[in-house]
């Protein structure tokens, strides 16, 4: 069986045509909305990802306002950051890339962050707005993941779906996502606590991977036609020191699955389009 891309590259491109017409009504109106990002240090990954948001930004025609600091700065210099752009008007969301160095206390840092600017859908407010069902902006890669879905007809009311990985930033918001009215999901939220990881997943309609543990999820414990998506990327050195991306399901379960949400190609870039979407509906509800 060869199964249904469910292509977030090409899903991705589509969502950013439709932002730019959004963008494009606020900006007639004098609401530019503005991207801003916090790099601290010079990590290699980090910076192509903060490069990334900001090429996104230009072709839908978000202006973007860039803050880089040297590894070397201190929780003080981050949090001055953040006060700036919670202050700066031309700044309707942005984000503070993570991770941030070791002895900054990130919590802390996230925490500064104006609730209504926080592009990521991060903050505690919003993940507490999350749990109340109150409008604000979502997790990224949860609510990238449910469009995902939705645009390939993948049924979600009813189905089981089966989340591994427990993080902050997919796992643990997906399952809250899922389970609201509007989805009506049942999630099963598997984490490596969990004593019969196989038993799970193979009861599966739909499979998240996000552990961040490569080859996690094999052919055998996936159901026939199921829905994979695999959201797991672990950096990985390659040929002539060059890193590379590797997920959390191996090849052949793409084979047995019905759809696939490959990696690269399926996950990352809707992340990147949700992220854009926070900050147009950010300026949509600032100038409501
Ligand atoms: N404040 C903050 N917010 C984030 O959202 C955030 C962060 N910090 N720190 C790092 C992680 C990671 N992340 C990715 C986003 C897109 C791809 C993506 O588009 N990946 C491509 C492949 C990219 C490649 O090959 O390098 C794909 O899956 O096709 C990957 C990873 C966002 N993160």
């Amino acid at each position: 069986m060869t199964a249904t891309i469910l292509d977030g590259k090409a899903t991705a491109a589509a969502i950013r045509v439709d932002l730019t017409g959004r963008v494009a009504k606020l900006a007639a109106a004098g609401r530019v909305p503005g991207l801003g990002t916090i790099l601290v240090g010079d990590d290699p990954g980090s910076a192509a990802y903060v490069a990334g948001k900001h090429r996104d930004c230009a072709e839908v025609g978000i202006s973007s306002i860039r803050v880089d600091l040297p590894g070397s700065a201190t929780e003080d210099e981050i949090l001055e950051a953040v006060d700036g752009l919670n202050a700066d008007p031309a700044c309707t969301g942005y984000i503070v890339q993570l991770p941030l160095p070791s002895g900054v206390d990130a919590g802390r840092v996230l925490e500064r962050v104006d609730p209504d600017k926080d592009a990521d859908g991060l903050h505690p407010t919003n993940l507490g707005r999350l749990v109340l069902g109150v409008d604000g902006p979502l997790p990224c890669t949860p609510r990238g993941i449910v469009e995902l879905l939705r645009r390939y007809d993948v049924p979600i009311a009813g189905a089981h779906v089966v989340v591994v990985g427990r993080g902050v930033t997919v796992g643990r918001p997906l399952g809250l996502l899922l389970t609201r009215k509007s989805e009506n999901a049942t999630v099963t939220l598997c984490h490596t606590g969990t004593r019969d990881l196989p038993s799970y997943v193979r009861q599966a309609d739909i499979v998240v991977a996000a552990a961040g543990n490569p080859g996690l999820i094999t052919a055998d414990m996936v159901k026939p036609g199921a829905a994979v998506l695999d959201v797991g990327t672990t950096r990985a050195s390659g040929e002539g020191g060059k890193t590379r991306l590797i997920g959390d399901v191996t090849k052949d379960a793409y084979e047995v699955a019905g759809f696939v949400a490959p990696m690269p190609g399926g996950v990352g870039p809707m992340t990147r389009a949700m992220l854009l979407t926070n900050v147009v509906e950010a300026a949509e509800r600032f100038s409501a």
